[in-house]
C-alpha cells in the first residue's frame, strides 16, 4: 500500500504540489493525469525519496520515505522522465550495474538481468551504447532498470513519452502485463492511455487533486455521457428541430448534411428511449446507433481549466 498525506512542495513562493493525499493498493494502475506544470513529476520525485517534502508524509509498505529511505526504496522501481543516466556504457553492462547497485551477484546477477532484458525487449541491443540507441529503446533500457529488483511499485513518469505508435502499444501492453500483482503509478498526457493501462485516474491541476476515479468514473462527468450518436441511411431533413424538441435534450449537433446527429443530454438524463420513439414515430432511416460513455478529453479540460482560473484569482 502506498499512502500519501496532505503531500506539499513549495519551491521558495510557489506551490508546486499542495496538501495531496491519496492511497494507492496493490493490483491498481493509477494514471496520474495533470497539465504542463501541474506538479506531476514533482510528486512522483517526493514518493520516491529523490526529492524532500516541504511537508506531508509518503508511506511505501509502511516505511516513511523520509524516515526509513533505503527500506521504502527497496520496495519501489522509478522510471524518471527522460532518458537513463550513463550513456556511455552498453545496454548490457549498464543492467549489470544496477544490479549490482540492488545487491544482485554472480548468477543471480545474471538471471535478473536475463529476466529483464526478455520482458523489454533488449536482446538485439545489448551490446549497444545507451546513447546511440533510438528513444523507444532508451525508454525500454530505462523501463528494464526499474525491473532488476522486482520492486511491488513501479512510479513511471510518462513511460510513452516520445515512442512511436506500435512502442506505445509494447510499453503499454507490458505495464498490464507487470500491473497484476503490483502497484503502478503512472503519469501521462494522454488521455488515451489512462483508458488503456489504468485502473484509476487522478487529474492534478495548479498542485491540487481536482478528481480521483476510474475510468469510467471519469467518463460519466463528461457533457456527452449517455449522448446518443445517430447515423441515418440518408439525410433527415428537420431532425436537429425535432431531436431538439424532446425533452432533457440539451444540445443536438447535425452532422453530414442530416445525416448524422450528435444528441446531448442535460446532466444524470438519459434519451435513448424517446429518441427511438421519434425514430420510428417518423420511420427515419438508422443505419447506426451509439450511445456514449463520455469523453476523458472534455472532462480533462473542464476541470483543469475550472482549477487553474481558480488558482490564478
Ligand atoms: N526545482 C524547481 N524549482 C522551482 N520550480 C520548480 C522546480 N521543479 C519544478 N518546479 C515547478 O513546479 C511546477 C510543477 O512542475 P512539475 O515538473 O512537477 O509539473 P508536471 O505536472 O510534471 O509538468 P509536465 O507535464 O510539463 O512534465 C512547475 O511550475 C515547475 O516549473
Amino acid at each position: 500500500m502506498i499512502k500519501v498525506q496532505q503531500l506539499t512542495k513549495q519551491f521558495g513562493d510557489f506551490t508546486a504540489v499542495n496538501q495531496l493525499s491519496f492511497d494507492v493498493a496493490p493490483g491498481e494502475v493509477l494514471g496520474f493525469l495533470g497539465p504542463n506544470g501541474a506538479g506531476k513529476s514533482t510528486t512522483m520525485k517526493m514518493i520516491t525519496g529523490f526529492l524532500p517534502p516541504t511537508s506531508g508524509t509518503v508511506e511505501v509498505f509502511g516505511h516513511d520515505i523520509s524516515r526509513q529511505p533505503l527500506a521504502a526504496k527497496r520496495c519501489m522501481g522509478y522510471l524518471p522522465e527522460g532518458a537513463p543516466a550513463y550513456g556511455d556504457m552498453t545496454v548490457l553492462a549498464f543492467l549489470r550495474f544496477i544490479a549490482e547497485v540492488r545487491g544482485f551477484r554472480a548468477a543471480q546477477q545474471k538471471q535478473r538481468v536475463a529476466q529483464v532484458v526478455d520482458k523489454t525487449g533488449l536482446t538485439e541491443v545489448l551490446g549497444q551504447a545507451v546513447n546511440t540507441l533510438s528513444k523507444g529503446y532508451k525508454r525500454r533500457v530505462g523501463l528494464a532498470q526499474t525491473l532488476i529488483h522486482d520492486p511491488q511499485v513501479l512510479i513511471l513518469d510518462e513511460p510513452t513519452d516520445g515512442l512511436d505508435p506500435n512502442q506505445k502499444q509494447q510499453v503499454r501492453d507490458l505495464i498490464r502485463d507487470l500491473a497484476a500483482d503490483k502497484i503502478v503509478i503512472v503519469s501521462t498526457h494522454i488521455l488515451e492511455e489512462v483508458s488503456a493501462v489504468c485502473s484509476r485516474a487522478m487529474i492534478i491541476a495548479a498542485g491540487q487533486k481536482v478528481i480521483d476515479g476510474t475510468p469510467a468514473e471519469l467518463e460519466a462527468r463528461s457533457r456527452y455521457h449517455q449522448a446518443l450518436s445517430i447515423r441515418f441511411r440518408e439525410p433527415v431533413a428537420d431532425g436537429a428541430a425535432a431531436f431538439a424538441a424532446l425533452a432533457r435534450v440539451q444540445e443536438v449537433d447535425e452532422l453530414q448534411q442530416g445525416r448524422e446527429y450528435l444528441i446531448i443530454p442535460q446532466p444524470g438524463e438519459t434519451l435513448y428511449p424517446d429518441v427511438s420513439a421519434l425514430i420510428e414515430q417518423h420511420r427515419w432511416p438508422v443505419e447506426s446507433v451509439h450511445i456514449e460513455r463520455g469523453r476523458l478529453d472534455d472532462v480533462f479540460r473542464s476541470l483543469t481549466q475550472v482549477s487553474q482560473s481558480v488558482a490564478q484569482c
